[in-house]
């Protein structure tokens, strides 16, 4: 069996830290756990690799880091002339470790590098490549994943993810790369005392801050409004930079949740740090009852999704990320209309899995809307094929539904810290009119339509989880559903075969979409269900849309729909 194999191999090579040596001499004769280890090698998915944290060719740790680290070194060296890299990590299990073995990596390879001294959010890092004029990045985090995993996000010359072409080739360069002894390495203070590596300075974060400064549309207005925020970084990189920009925003009343307040790759108030998931909202929530805010925010570990509650008649209520993406839409286009500052052919970037009312907000305020495949990357790509025509000032908004905003091209990933920021403009704009965010959801609905939106997530981990996974969309291939919840199939659109003009009903605006391992089911009656694998997590993903004249008819729907498809998947 290959997985014995290799287990021996680590056993006798990985010894450089010593937490691999402890784990693979506590798994000696379990079949299951070696297998779980060795079964695959981490690949890129839809935000670089991901992988938990520990020994093994699927795990992350100081040789599979260091691998792809010199595969993309390869790559960076016959791309470029003369290629420099910024490195960036959040608060993770072993993310400043992990860092510097990838400066150390580059910097062995004769590449530049230019390092945080301390953790930082992911948006910073796409922001530092262009300020500092690299050809590359890494940020060293596993964004929203629970503390037992840990990832490696690798970034092009323009400060976005690298998309299929890029990442496939820095894969191939890796996997001629020898696990063990194929990277090239020093030491990092050698690195740093010889000027090969260099940390980067606190202009960077205030030239950062600026250009998020720059996409306020009301300043002060929060001041003003005397707006009450209720604020945790969930033990991650947000802490400093949300808190900066709201208080040079005029902010004076932000509460930090304490015990979530400093770096913790331990998460130990916070198990699953996603602001998709309420219970990331407990402790904000237990201390709104203190503080009585208008709004609570929560950013996951590296700072680049936000998620909201509000307060609504004395409750808190939760709002979606495709919630938020309308409400920052439509605001967004109202203001900079009203006030003068909307470009000429204006552009937006969403995603398939996102809320179709984004469409019905364009066609209103005369924007572009263009549809991509999840994954920020595809959105940051966009902007820079405008920049490309010199055009970038036209992109006005980004948005996914998994809590992820983007407003200007200053950066190509979503960002938490101009996330946080809009969102606590505009609920200071609209309490100055007496009006919650609830309350203008509300209004959209009833203006754009009840689009409900749902998702759920089938998790089986481990090697015999993955292929489980597997099945489930072959299963969905072979045996195609003619209708859910009584609702007729009367489309099926699966983008790993279907053409552009296939897919023209699904999306809005239909550019190029390359292949994915995606199912999109059209029913009667115009709802929608999509499924597909998740990129970051042990996961398939389902994702329902219904629209109806009334909200409890949109949420039957939605409802409806998912308990199909669970009997369907079961
Ligand atoms: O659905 P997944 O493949 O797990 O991806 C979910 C999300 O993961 C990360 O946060 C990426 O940056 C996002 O762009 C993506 O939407």
């Amino acid at each position: 069996m290959k997985e014995m194999e290799l287990y021996e191999l680590w056993k006798q090579k990985a010894v450089g830290d010593p937490d691999l040596v402890q784990e693979l001499t506590s798994i000696a004769g379990d079949e299951v756990a070696i297998k779980d280890r060795f079964y695959d090698e981490l690949q890129f998915g839809t935000a670089g690799l991901r992988g938990v944290i520990g020994a093994g060719t699927i795990r992350m740790n100081i040789y599979t880091v260091r691998r792809a680290t010199q595969g993309y070194a390869d790559y960076l060296l016959e791309t470029f002339d003369k290629p420099s890299v910024a490195i960036a990590f959040d608060s993770r299990i072993k993310s400043d470790l992990f860092a510097k073995e990838t400066a150390c990596v580059f910097a062995a390879n004769g590449i530049p590098v230019h390092i945080f001294k301390e953790l930082q959010p992911t948006p910073v890092l796409s922001f530092a490549i262009r300020y500092l004029k690299a050809q590359g990045g890494v940020v060293v985090t596993a964004s929203h994943n629970p503390s037992k995993y840990n990832g490696y996000k690798a970034y092009g010359a323009d400060g976005c993810q690298m998309t299929e072409e890029a990442a496939g080739a820095v894969m191939r360069k890796m996997q001629a790369v020898d696990v063990f002894d194929g990277a090239k390495t020093m030491d990092f203070d050698e690195g740093v005392r010889t000027g090969k590596i260099s940390i980067i300075g606190d202009d960077l974060l205030n030239a950062y801050l600026d250009a998020v400064a720059a996409k306020a549309i009301h300043h002060g207005v929060g001041k003003q409004a005397g707006l009450k925020v209720v604020y945790t970084p969930l033990n991650g990189a947000g802490n400093v930079p949300v808190r900066k920009i709201l208080a040079r925003e005029g902010f004076e009343q932000v509460y930090v949740v304490p015990e979530q307040e400093m770096p913790d790759g331990n998460f130990p108030t916070a198990p699953f740090p996603n602001p998709e998931i309420r219970q990331a909202f407990e402790c904000a929530l237990k201390l709104a009852e203190q503080v009585g805010p208008d709004i609570l925010l929560a950013t996951d570990p590296d700072s680049d999704r936000v998620g909201i509650a509000v307060r609504q008649d004395g409750e808190y209520v939760l709002m979606s990320g495709n919630e938020v993406g309308a409400l920052l839409f439509d605001y967004i286009c109202s203001q900079r209309i009203a006030n003068g500052t909307m470009p000429k052919d204006p552009v937006a970037v969403t995603t398939i899995v996102s809320t179709r009312m984004t469409a019905a907000i364009a066609k209103k305020y005369g924007v572009q809307l263009i549809d991509v495949l999840t994954g920020f990357k595809y959105i940051g790509e966009q902007i820079g094929l405008l920049e490309k025509k010199g055009e970038d000032d036209r992109f006005v908004f980004g948005f996914e539904e998994s809590y992820g905003y983007l407003a200007g091209s200053y950066v190509r990933d979503k960002d938490a810290v101009v996330g946080s920021m809009l969102i606590c403009e505009m609920a200071a704009f609209y309490k100055q009119q007496g009006r919650t965010l609830y309350d203008v959801m509300q209004d959209l609905y009833q203006e754009f339509g009840f689009y409900k939106n749902a998702v759920d997530s089938i998790v089986r981990e481990g090697a015999a989880g993955m292929a489980e996974l597997q099945g489930i969309m072959e299963k969905l291939r072979k045996n195609p559903p003619a209708q859910i919840a009584e609702r007729k199939v009367t489309g099926i659109a699966d983008y790993q075969q279907s053409t552009d003009t296939d897919l023209a009903s699904d999306t809005v605006n239909v550019i190029h979409l390359p292949k994915s391992n995606v199912l999109c089911y059209r029913l009667e009656g115009g709802a929608q269900v999509i499924v597909r694998p998740s990129g970051t997590e042990p996961k398939v993903k389902i994702y329902y849309t219904a629209k109806a004249p009334t909200s409890k008819e949109a949420d039957e729907i939605t409802e409806q729909l998912k308990a199909s498809m669970n009997t369907l998947l079961s």
